[in-house]
C-alpha cells in the first residue's frame, strides 16, 4: 500500500496525498480523505517525497496508551517536550530527514493510538513498516506486561523482519518505578530487540533510539539482509540513491572511458 508515484510526486510536491477513489488531494494532517473520509492507507496512497535524500523509511511508534508515544515522537520532530499531550485518536504522522551512516534518509513517522478500541484502525498500519520503536512506561508494569501482544502484532503484520527497539520511555520518574532495567533488557534479549530507556520530557535518548533504529535498518540495507525493492519492506530510495543504484557498479567510469568529451 506504501507508494510513491513519481509522476504523481513530481506533479504535487512533497507531502501530499491522493485519494485512489476520488483522485482528489487529502488533508495529510487529518490522516483521512476529505472526499470519502476514508483512512488514508485504506483509500489514499501517501505521496511524501524523498527528494534530495538516499532512502526513505516506514517507521511506527507502537505501545500501550499513555507510555509517552506521542511525546516521544514531539520530542524527536521539535525538539521539546509536548505538554497537555491527549490521547491518539487512530493515528498521527511526523517525518524528518535524518544523516545516518552517511546517508540522508527520511523517516517517516506513524504514532499509532494505544488504546484498544483503536486496534482495527491501528493495526491497517502497520503494513509494510521497516522500523518500530516499541514502547511502555517503566513506572507501569501493566505496559511492560502488554509488550508480548504489541510484538506479535508488529511481526505479523508489519513484517517479521521490522527492526524493533524497545523503549522504557519516562525513565525521568526512576522513583516510581515499577520495571527494572535488567528485567527489560533480559526481554529485548530474548525476543532479539535493541533496547533503551528513554525520557520524552527531558529528551534522554530520544534522539538515540530513531537512529539507532535506522542505524541498523541501513546496515542490513547495506549487508542485503534487506532487500528496499521487496514489495512492503518499508523502505523507498530516495532520488539521490536511485541515481547511482540503477547504474551498475563501474558503469559510470566505463561510461567515462567510452565518452570522448
Ligand atoms: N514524566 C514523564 N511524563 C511523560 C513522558 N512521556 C510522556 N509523558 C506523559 O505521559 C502522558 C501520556 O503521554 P502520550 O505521549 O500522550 O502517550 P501515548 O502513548 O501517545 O498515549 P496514546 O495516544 O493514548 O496511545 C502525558 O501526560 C505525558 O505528559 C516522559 O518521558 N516523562
Amino acid at each position: 500500500m506504501f507508494h510513491c508515484f513519481t509522476g504523481v510526486k513530481e506533479l504535487l510536491g512533497e507531502g501530499f496525498s491522493i485519494c485512489l477513489l476520488y483522485g482528489k488531494k487529502c488533508q495529510d494532517t487529518m490522516y483521512l480523505c476529505l472526499e470519502c473520509w476514508q483512512p488514508l492507507m485504506l483509500f489514499c496512497f501517501w505521496v511524501g517525497g524523498a527528494r534530495g535524500t538516499d532512502f526513505l523509511f516506514k517507521f511506527l511508534v507502537i505501545g500501550s496508551a499513555g507510555t509517552g508515544k506521542s511525546c516521544l515522537l514531539h520530542q524527536f520532530i521539535e525538539n521539546k517536550f509536548k505538554q497537555d499531550s491527549n490521547h491518539t485518536i487512530g493515528v498521527e504522522f511526523g517525518s524528518r530527514v535524518v544523516n545516518v551512516g552517511g546517508k540522508t534518509v527520511k523517516l517517516q513517522i506513524w504514532d499509532t493510538a494505544g488504546q484498544e478500541r483503536f486496534r482495527s484502525v491501528t493495526r491497517s498500519y502497520y503494513r509494510g513498516a521497516a522500523g518500530a520503536l516499541l514502547v511502555y512506561d517503566i513506572t507501569s508494569r501493566e505496559t511492560y506486561n502488554a509488550l508480548t501482544n504489541w510484538l506479535t502484532d508488529a511481526r505479523t503484520l508489519a513484517s517479521p523482519n521490522i527492526v524493533i527497539i524497545l523503549c522504557g520511555n519516562k525513565k525521568d520518574l526512576d522513583a516510581d518505578r515499577e520495571v527494572t532495567f535488567l528485567e527489560a533488557s533480559r526481554f529485548a534479549q530474548e525476543n532479539e530487540l535493541m533496547f533503551l530507556e528513554t525520557s520524552a520530557l527531558t529528551g534522554e535518548n530520544v534522539e538515540e533510539a530513531f537512529l539507532i533504529c535506522a542505524r541498523t535498518i541501513l546496515s542490513k540495507i547495506e549487508s542485503g539482509e534487506l532487500d528496499p525493492e521487496r514489495m512492503g519492506s518499508g523502505i523507498q530510495y530516495g532520488d539521490a540513491s536511485l541515481r547511482q543504484l540503477r547504474q551498475p557498479r563501474g558503469s559510470a567510469a566505463q561510461a567515462r572511458q567510452q565518452c570522448n568529451c
